[in-house]
């Protein structure tokens, strides 16, 4: 799974990386992807200019007769790091997740420690300073995160790790993104940055969370709470209101709900709002409009500069990949990009997992930390823990 091959340059013709499978799961379909005929780097490129990079070389190979290219990969939280995209040679899109895949062999690993890389003392301190932040500044949302480290027995398997999400999460958007200094991009994130298909837009901003329970009744209950909460529904509002107005000069028509909906996910509640729309250009691509939105107030605030420095003041870890996007883009600029939240990385026999959760007036440091923790139950949970925090036993198998 080590593209150790990879060179650093904007264009790398590369051989002999088929053993790379880059997974994107869907509601509408899954792409899997092996070997990589091309690495697009960001390095001494602008924005725009690495976006037309990207296009450029993907019109050259269906010109040159290849059939649908497709470049997939991760943009960092930070736009300025090193960002990567693959060419993959062979990709399908598929209604099942291929037996290729799932015929992998199976570990059977055992958690032996977890440990945090932001502990709850440093996160709630820094929910509190926020707070006081946004009492005295311009500040009106910002997203806070922690990590924890799981460190296995044996060697984590990304690809099957993606399966598991898939099974357990189906309504998510699941993924494995190798990454070319040889650790492994793993999740599946409920959210849809945007989605393009010739010149239909389609976004899905969330943000207000509740805890899922296993009973429909309290489920009901929580939603109808979430639903009515002033405190989650400006937090919602503010993420909503930015996608709408970052899409809008894209766009010949785009829907503004007036309120939002609820979607569960397998550990989560959340507010939702669908937004959905018509380019005004079909040349407009998948990838133009992800970094027209990146970074929404979903995973980073409002207003978004102050929120980044807030971020980097008070975190005390590097995000990297963690709260950027993930997805995919054809040569006609179609394509699916989503945030990168409920997801990890994989090194070897270790994964360092991620939660935020935002913070505006009201916010309260326990129930935010809380939040965190029943965020990071989806990847847990396909690790094989169970919905505590914590190893159930140092020896407990995981059926990866
Ligand atoms: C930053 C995360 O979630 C975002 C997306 C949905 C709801 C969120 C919230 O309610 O805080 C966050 O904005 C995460 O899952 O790590």
């Amino acid at each position: 799974m080590n593209p150790k091959n990879i060179d650093q340059k904007n264009i790398e013709q590369t051989t002999d990386q088929s053993e790379i499978q880059f997974i994107f799961t869907s509601q509408h379909k899954i792409l899997t992807a092996t070997g990589v005929k091309q690495t697009l780097s960001n390095e001494g490129l602008n924005t725009p200019d690495f976006i037309k990079s990207v296009k450029s070389h993907l019109q050259k190979l269906k010109i040159a007769g290849h059939e649908n290219p497709i470049a997939i990969g991760s943009i960092p939280f930070d736009i300025n790091q090193k960002t990567e995209f693959f060419i993959p040679n062979n990709c399908l899109f598929s209604d099942d997740f291929p037996s290729d895949t799932s015929s992998l062999e199976t570990d059977t690993t055992k958690l032996i420690a977890l440990s945090q890389v932001t502990g709850e003392k440093h996160f709630k301190g820094a929910v509190n300073k926020a707070l006081s932040l946004s009492e005295n500044t311009q500040l009106d949302k910002v997203v806070l995160s922690r990590a924890i480290d799981v460190q296995t027995e044996g060697t984590l398997n990304a690809q099957n790790m993606a399966r598991v999400l898939h099974q357990q999460n189906p309504s998510a958007y699941t993924f494995s993104i190798p990454q070319s200094n040889g650790t492994t991009l793993v999740g599946a994130s409920p959210e849809l940055l945007v989605k393009k298909q010739g010149n239909q837009v389609s976004s899905n901003p969330l943000a207000g969370s509740r805890k899922r329970t296993n009973t429909t009744k309290q489920n009901k209950l929580l939603s109808e709470e979430l639903w009515s909460c002033t405190k989650d529904r400006f937090e919602h509002k503010l993420v909503a209101d930015a996608v709408y107005q970052n899409l809008k000069p894209f766009c010949n028509d785009l829907n503004n709900p007036k309120a939002p909906s609820i979607i569960e996910t397998s550990a989560m509640i959340h507010l939702s709002t669908k937004i959905d729309g018509t380019l005004s250009s079909v040349n407009t691509s998948a990838l133009d409009l992800a970094y027209a939105l990146h970074p929404t107030p979903a995973i980073c605030g409002t207003p978004a500069n102050l929120a980044k420095a807030t971020i980097q003041h008070l975190e005390g870890y590097e995000r990297a990949q963690f709260c950027g996007a993930v997805g995919w883009m054809d040569a006609d600029g179609n394509g699916e990009w989503v945030v990168t939240i409920r997801c990890g990385v994989i090194q070897q026999n270790s994964i360092r997992l991620y939660a935020g959760a935002g913070i505006v007036q009201g916010s309260d440091p326990s129930a935010e930390f809380s939040e965190t923790e029943a965020k990071l139950n989806t990847m847990l949970t396909a690790l094989g823990f169970s919905a505590a925090n914590e190893p159930q036993q140092p020896t407990q198998t995981m059926a990866i």
